[in-house]
């Protein structure tokens, strides 16, 4: 896990017009939602409420196509966002490549992120209500992402957890901070060496809070694998290879949710 602080480079303002669009968005009545809650197979947009808790979430599309619920005017916004977290998520994945001894733009070519899937997939939770009922209710149950990074901007502090060492912490990041998350296809390429970060969210007790995690994944049709690199007599490749197409839509889910599946490709 990496924490970009406030240096990223990204204009407070460009993330605040996102943040109005969204709570415009998420402040519509259902029926105006609902639009975008279908199960059409090639479905670029897609609403959804939480199931078993009160999160709202919206997951578009955004790379290597763009597709938002935005009017044209607006979408400018929510590209320009997506962006810029690319730029970013490109970066880091150079300084990463860097880290493991490798050239510069190792995960880059291997990835081929040049036509790397991305999805921008905000969500929203409730405040907690101050009834000692809902004490425990979470926003997001522990999980892992899919892809390779995640980042993480949000309109208020406080909410999410991350395991170490068998224990939850509070990765508590101020709202000008980018948070990055380290996803599965990481700890599938280096064959271990990086971990894909267990994480979950507690619902805020005092506010509303919006969080938008960018997925920065690899291209679809790319089969990952633990990588020569990282395998030897000592460490044989511990997980299965898959296209990141195959492994998003394992389980029966669309591509758009963006969902995890690393314990089912252990070997
Ligand atoms: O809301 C957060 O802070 C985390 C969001 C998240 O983990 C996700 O949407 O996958
Ligand atoms: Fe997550």
């Amino acid at each position: 896990m990496i924490v970009v602080g406030d240096n990223h480079g990204i204009p407070d303002s460009l993330i605040g017009s996102v943040m109005n669009w969204l709570s415009n968005f998420f402040n519509q009545s259902d029926e105006e939602k609902r639009r975008y809650d279908t199960n059409d197979p090639t479905d670029r947009i897609r609403f959804r409420w939480g199931g078993r808790t009160q999160r709202e979430l919206l997951h578009m599309r955004a790379h290597p196509t763009f597709h938002c619920p935005a009017k044209p005017a607006e979408s400018m916004v929510l590209t320009g966002y997506c962006e810029r977290m690319r730029e970013m998520g490109m970066q880091l994945l150079r300084g990463i490549s860097k880290s493991l001894g490798l050239e510069e733009c190792y995960i880059e070519n291997k990835m081929k992120l040049e036509s790397g899937y991305s999805v921008f997939g905000p969500n929203y939770y409730p405040a907690l209500s101050q009834s000692s009922d809902d004490k425990n209710q979470i926003g997001q149950f522990p999980h892992r992402d899919p892809g390779l990074l995640v980042l993480l901007a949000q309109n208020v502090g406080g909410g999410l957890q991350i395991e170490h060492q068998k224990k939850w912490l509070n990765a508590d990041f101020p709202p000008s901070s980018i948070f990055v998350i380290v996803a599965d296809h990481i700890e599938i390429l280096t064959n271990g060496k990086y971990k894909s970060l267990l994480h979950r969210v507690a619902l805020n007790s005092e506010v509303e809070r919006m969080s938008l995690p960018f997925f920065f994944g690899p291209s679809l049709d790319v089969t990952v694998k633990p990588e020569p690199e990282f395998v030897d007599d000592h460490n044989p490749p511990s997980y299965r290879q898959m296209t990141y197409k195959a492994y998003l839509e394992s389980n029966d889910h669309h591509l758009i949710e963006a969902r995890a599946n690393l314990n089912q490709i252990r070997l």
